[in-house]
């Protein structure tokens, strides 16, 4: 390569490579090959699918990333549709017994009829003003009272409202699970705009965030994207660095290998930006939302309980550290399998089976846990944050990460206008960068 882009014959190689196989990545590419351009995609791990991943525990497909859907999120029901993928549904619904584990570590037991209708209220209340502040909630910046609120955190707006200490625990549970830190950190309307996209209703919204699992799993959805998309694959395919020059990118691998094409789309989980060099570096403004913006610890974890627990939910306030055990599967033969979302892993080892065991006893005082599938998103080195969220003030911040540089266009769930910590974000993203490449390739200048 003499300059950036150009092998020695002056040709680069491709017209776009894609950054990541994830599903920002994924759909990237299939957009980009649609248009008839010639598409490589380089992904750092042996497998596609990034923060969504597709594993087997107890004989059965449990998801360890990514995994509640909706058909109110459009872009992902749209895959859906097309690829011919249904709903599978979680227990969730008609729950034997609820539970409110309270920052002091008390633990209630609550009639889940009592704990739906509390939960509901505070969660209204909380988001009581998501029609006002988001009455298009694809262009979220456009009121821009929502600008002078990033500055307040989930915190502060939750105890303004005067909840009891049911519905106050309860939300700020939900929250911490939500932020992936202290809810002192998160942004408050970045949370209240997912109320807004789920049609500004609550139950559409928990609808939409634990009950509805792809029939077929994430994984299968993914392959049928990355598969129409035609595109070279490669995997174990790591990207040190990033070149852009007057006549193209060229990006070299951590193996040494190159490649060259007219633009990358890179789809990046925020926080490793910083592990791949770019020559020009990315803008002051991305770096400094690279940098400052995410902050989520989380980290999720399949449990096995010898008893059968029946259809139990709890939420855990913080600084305890499950925010959410949800009955998976019961029955008189399996027992029970809990899955259990954690805001801050750092809290526990969840590798450690006897620390988990002592946590679960807190909330089912007899389970004798025989096993456990954790996975830790926030110490994989290309994630290093699980769901993207947004620190107070940097919600208003997130299109200095969607803008492109140059050559270089940017997607990924942390980009998108609309489900930022979601799957249907990082399709969203992925569709969006098509298009800015579209434009590219039709007015280079
Ligand atoms: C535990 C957990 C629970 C979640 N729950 C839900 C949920 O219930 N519902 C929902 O919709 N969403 C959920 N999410 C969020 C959702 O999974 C993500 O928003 C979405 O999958 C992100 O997709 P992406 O393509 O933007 O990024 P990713 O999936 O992270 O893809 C980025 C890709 O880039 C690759 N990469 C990193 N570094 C390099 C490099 N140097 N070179 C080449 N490739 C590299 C990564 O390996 C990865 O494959 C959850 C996420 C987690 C972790």
């Amino acid at each position: 390569m003499s300059e950036a882009g150009h092998s020695a014959s002056g040709e680069a190689d491709y017209d776009a490579i894609v950054v990541g196989a994830g599903f920002a990545g994924a759909v990237a590419a299939r957009e980009l090959a649609a248009q008839g351009r010639r598409v490589l995609v380089l992904e750092a791990r042996d497998r596609i699918g990034g923060r969504t991943m597709v594993g087997t525990f107890m004989g059965r497909r449990i998801e360890l990333g990514g995994a509640g859907v909706h058909w109110v999120q459009p872009h992902l029901f749209a895959e859906m549709q097309r690829y011919g993928f249904g709903f599978h549904e979680a227990p969730l619904a008609n729950l034997d017994k609820a539970y409110m584990m309270l920052s002091d570590g008390r633990v209630l037991d609550v009639p889940p009829d009592t704990f739906d209708r509390e939960y509901n209220a505070a969660f209204d209340r909380f988001c009581a003003r998501s029609r006002e502040l988001f009455p298009r909630p694809y262009a979220p910046l456009d009121n821009p009272e929502v600008l002078a609120l990033d500055a307040v955190s989930a915190h502060e707006h939750l105890h303004s409202l005067g909840l009891n200490e049911l519905q106050r625990a309860s939300m700020n549970a939900e929250l911490t699970l939500y932020g992936g830190a202290p809810t002192t950190e998160l942004s408050y309307p970045s949370f209240v705009k997912f109320h807004a996209l789920a049609s500004w209703d609550t139950y559409t919204f928990t609808d939409s965030e634990k009950r509805y699992h792809v029939a077929g799993g994430t994984h299968a959805l993914c392959e049928a994207i990355l598969a129409d998309a035609r595109a070279d694959v490669r995997l174990g395919a790591e990207v040190a660095s990033v070149a852009q020059g007057e006549a193209g990118v060229v990006l070299t691998l951590a193996s040494g290998a190159r490649f060259s094409a007219s633009i990358a789309v890179l789809t990046l989980p925020t926080k490793v930006y910083p592990d791949v060099a770019f020559e020009p570096p990315l803008s002051a403004e991305k770096q400094r939302f690279i940098e400052n913006a995410e902050m989520c610890d989380g980290a999720e974890l399949y449990v096995h309980v010898r008893q059968n627990l029946g259809n139990t939910f709890a939420f855990c306030d913080d600084p305890n550290p499950f925010n959410a055990i949800q009955t998976f599967a019961y029955g008189p033969e399996l027992g029970t399998l809990l899955k259990i979302t954690l805001g801050r892993q750092s809290l526990i080892d969840i590798e450690d089976i006897d620390a988990v065991a002592a946590e679960i006893r807190k909330v089912h005082h007899d389970a004798e846990v025989l096993s456990i599938a954790p996975y830790n998103w926030a110490r994989d080195r290309f994630t290093k944050t699980a769901w993207s969220s947004y620190r107070k003030g940097w919600f208003s911040q997130y299109k200095a990460m969607a803008a492109p540089e140059g050559r270089l266009l940017f997607a990924g769930s942390a980009t998108a206008d609309g489900w930022h910590e979601y799957i249907d974000g990082a399709v969203e993203s992925g569709i969006r960068a098509a298009r800015e490449a579209r434009r590219f390739f039709e007015n280079p200048g």
